[in-house]
């Protein structure tokens, strides 16, 4: 018989993003790591950073064993809800504004080195100018 799963949203998920309180997402099933991170053959930090987002592809990607999919099943909580909306969308905007400020910072550079370069082109024809007259 189907047993009733809790469901979270992603964005309730995502908040659980720390040392002391860390969940994943993995293949739409949510799991509460807290407890095996600093166990964690990889390390604490790589799985901190699958935080927040749909980690299945970081956790295929690791090559993990059969073991450790075991291992991870055992730490399951409940199951995406998925008619949530994604947090990858807001980490896209986050990502486009991250690379607006990023374009006005190169527009400002690119800006602030135009002025020395045109004091420096006067100067240089001011100058041609001048030595010319002598
Ligand atoms: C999505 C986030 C994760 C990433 C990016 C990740 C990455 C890695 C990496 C790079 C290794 C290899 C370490 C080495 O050999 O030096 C590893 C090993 C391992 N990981 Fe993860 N891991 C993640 C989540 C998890 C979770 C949630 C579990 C279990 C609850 C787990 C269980 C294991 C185990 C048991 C190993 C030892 C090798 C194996 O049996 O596959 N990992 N992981």
């Amino acid at each position: 018989m189907a047993t009733l799963s809790q469901l979270y949203t992603m964005q309730e998920a995502s908040l659980h993003n720390t040392k002391d309180d860390c969940w994943i997402v993995i293949d739409n099933k949510v799991y509460d790591v807290t407890s095996y991170l600093d166990e964690h053959p990889g390390g604490d930090d790589v799985v901190l950073a699958a935080t927040a987002k749909d980690a299945t592809d970081e956790f295929e990607d690791a090559g993990h064993s059969e073991e450790a999919r075991e291992l991870l099943e055992s730490f399951c909580i409940g199951e995406l809800d998925t008619s949530s909306p994604p947090i990858p969308e807001l980490e896209i905007s986050s990502k486009k504004q991250l690379s607006d400020y990023a374009r006005k910072l190169t527009d400002l550079t690119k800006r602030c080195w135009a002025v020395p370069a045109v004091v420096v082109a006067i100067s240089v024809v001011v100058g041609i100018l001048y030595s010319r007259k002598k």
